[in-house]
């Protein structure tokens, strides 16, 4: 019997290499919750704080230590093309939603560093997803000024694409900026200052149904006012991504064409709404001091 399924699954990927590389989802549906209780309960090593249920986020005080976040970004750097680069995004009008610098920690001498492992290892988990599942982490950079503007994270549902969509959204904190760099949740009004060690980490898919995003988990990177803000993020797929990604080379069947920070409304019955959205934009000020 083991031969066929063997054989089934040589044929099955002859034919389609880039099709799931996993068929078993990492979190079963309704499950979510059960994930952000446990995380908050299983691992006081890395002092966990529940800041919001609906939707979940979830902030733990020491997710990494010095040594390892100096490990991170020494090996982000020791990359071929190991400089931050400016990571402009414009919306749909021309106006820049983004201005931070990143990195992608992509090549081998940044994926297999033992402190992005342990890192990456930590975060499997935490969440009870299969290492695989997360995307390469990228670094961010903002310096004063820089910012993200109010979007989501969400980028098609969890059975779109091979890799499923993102099920959860994890952000490191690498260092404290002395004013600023906040990360603002707009749809419920929370700000969580930038501490070094210090981790979020919020789903981008609807706890009631993965096939939906959730709804409110609109953030932003307030812009720094003082000081220096890096961070490490990355993204949990309910399937494989790495497999189909990193060792097949499957880009174009990952996920949706869904623009990353398309404003989403703020329930799933009520259809997208401009005034609604110019609103979520404005929930902090232009001179980035957090609306409280
Ligand atoms: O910099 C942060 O705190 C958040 C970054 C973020 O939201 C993203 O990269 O999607
Ligand atoms: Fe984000």
């Amino acid at each position: 019997r083991s031969t066929i399924v063997g054989i089934g699954e040589a044929l099955r990927r002859a034919l389609l290499p880039c099709g799931r590389a996993n068929e078993t989802a990492a979190t079963a549906a309704g499950g979510l919750g059960a994930v952000f209780v446990n995380a908050a309960k299983d691992f006081p090593e890395l002092s966990p704080r529940v800041l919001s249920r609906d939707p979940w986020i979830v902030a733990f005080q020491e997710f990494a230590s010095d040594a390892e976040m100096d490990g991170i970004l020494a090996a982000a750097r020791a990359q071929t093309r190991g400089d931050f680069v400016q990571s402009l995004m414009d919306d749909e009008d021309g106006d820049v939603v983004r201005s931070s610098q990143h990195i992608w920690c992509d090549t081998p001498t940044c994926m297999q560093d033992a402190d992005v492992v342990r890192l990456m290892s930590r975060l499997s988990t935490v969440t009870r997803t299969p290492a695989a599942n997360a995307e390469v982490l990228q670094l961010l950079r903002y310096d004063e000024g820089q910012r993200y503007d109010v979007h989501n994270d969400y980028t098609g549902g969890g059975h779109d694409g091979a890799s499923g969509g993102r099920l959860f959204s994890f952000v490191l904190f690498l260092s404290s900026p002395e004013e600023g760099g906040e990360l603002h949740f707009a749809d419920v009004n929370l700000t969580i200052r930038a501490e070094r060690g210090a981790a979020v980490l919020w789903p981008s898919l609807s706890a009631q149904d993965f096939d939906l995003p959730e709804l409110l988990s609109h953030h932003a990177s307030v812009p720094v006012r003082r000081g220096q803000k890096l961070a490490a993020v990355t993204w949990l797929h309910l399937y494989d991504w790495r497999t189909l990604q990193l060792d097949r080379g499957c880009a174009e069947s990952l996920g949706a064409i869904i623009p990353p920070f398309a404003l989403l409304p703020r329930s799933h019955t009520q259809t997208e709404d401009a005034d609604e959205d110019a609103d979520r934009s404005e929930d902090y000020s232009d001179d980035g001091r957090v609306s409280d």
